[in-house]
């Protein structure tokens, strides 16, 4: 049976947050933004191992107290310029330091992804424990979607028929995965579905909902933390 294991690209500034602070250590609740996230997914009796994935140098991890999650989670000081690479990095560096099969899963989980609930979690592993490709937590998209013109002016409306936006987890098998970002090449992929679909597949979408938002902007995170008050 294909074990699960977890990795965590946490490489990123947060450009768009706009803080000196990489977000993944923005107080959130009470606690780091990021502890948020390896909660759920350290506290997972399926997960085998979680990692994470730093950018070299990172200074903020240090800051904090991450002993709830010891013995599970393993730190990877190798990210990169973008989260493709540091998703490729992360994986490499993996296998250095644990036994992975070529079959075990990969759920790829943003940091910046704090909400992820145990039940959104468990239906991803549950849905895609047996699927040939794997695949994704998503959205259907809700909004009425307009196309803009140079001058943001509507040029037209877009249809929303199946389409859905695209969250984290994204489950995939270690080898095609490692395989399809190393493909990618200087392609930019902005998540991990992107590299497999290159490869011609078709990831499952799994139904998940919006309280899995990513924190991308200030205002983000106020929304956040009420989910996080409100489970
Ligand atoms: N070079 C990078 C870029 C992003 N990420 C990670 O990928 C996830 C999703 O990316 P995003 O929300 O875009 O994070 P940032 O790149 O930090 O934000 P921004 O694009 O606003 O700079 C985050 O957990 C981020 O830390 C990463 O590991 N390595
Ligand atoms: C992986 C992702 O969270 C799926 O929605 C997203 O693509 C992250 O990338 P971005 O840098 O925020 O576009």
């Amino acid at each position: 049976m294909p074990s699960f294991f977890a990795l965590i690209p946490a490489a990123g500034f947060g450009s768009r947050m706009g803080d000196e602070l990489p977000k993944q250590y923005l107080p959130l609740a009470g606690k780091p933004m990021i502890y948020h996230t390896l909660r759920t997914l350290c506290g997972s009796s399926r997960i085998t191992r979680v990692f994470v994935v730093l950018a070299p140098g990172d200074e903020g991890w240090l800051r904090h107290d991450w002993s709830d999650f010891s013995g599970k989670l393993v730190v990877l000081e190798c990210g990169g310029g973008t989260r493709a690479e540091s998703v490729l990095n992360g994986l490499k560096a993996a296998r250095g330091v644990s036994s992975i099969g070529d079959d075990d899963w990969v759920l790829v989980h943003d940091a910046a992804r704090p909400c992820l609930a145990e039940a959104q979690l468990d239906k991803l592993l549950d849905e895609l424990a047996d699927d040939e490709v794997g695949g994704l937590l998503a959205v259907p998209v809700a909004d009425t979607l307009k196309r803009s013109d140079t001058n943001n002016r509507v040029a037209h409306t877009e249809s929303r028929e199946n389409l859905w936006q695209a969250q984290t987890p994204q489950m995939f098998r270690y080898t095609l995965l490692v395989e399809a970002l190393s493909m990618a090449g200087g392609v930019t992929m902005t998540d991990d579905a992107g590299a497999i679909e290159a490869l011609g597949l078709h990831p499952r979408l799994v139904l998940s909902d919006t309280r899995n938002l990513k924190v991308t902007y200030p205002q983000d995170l106020a929304l956040a933390e009420l989910i996080l008050r409100n489970p």
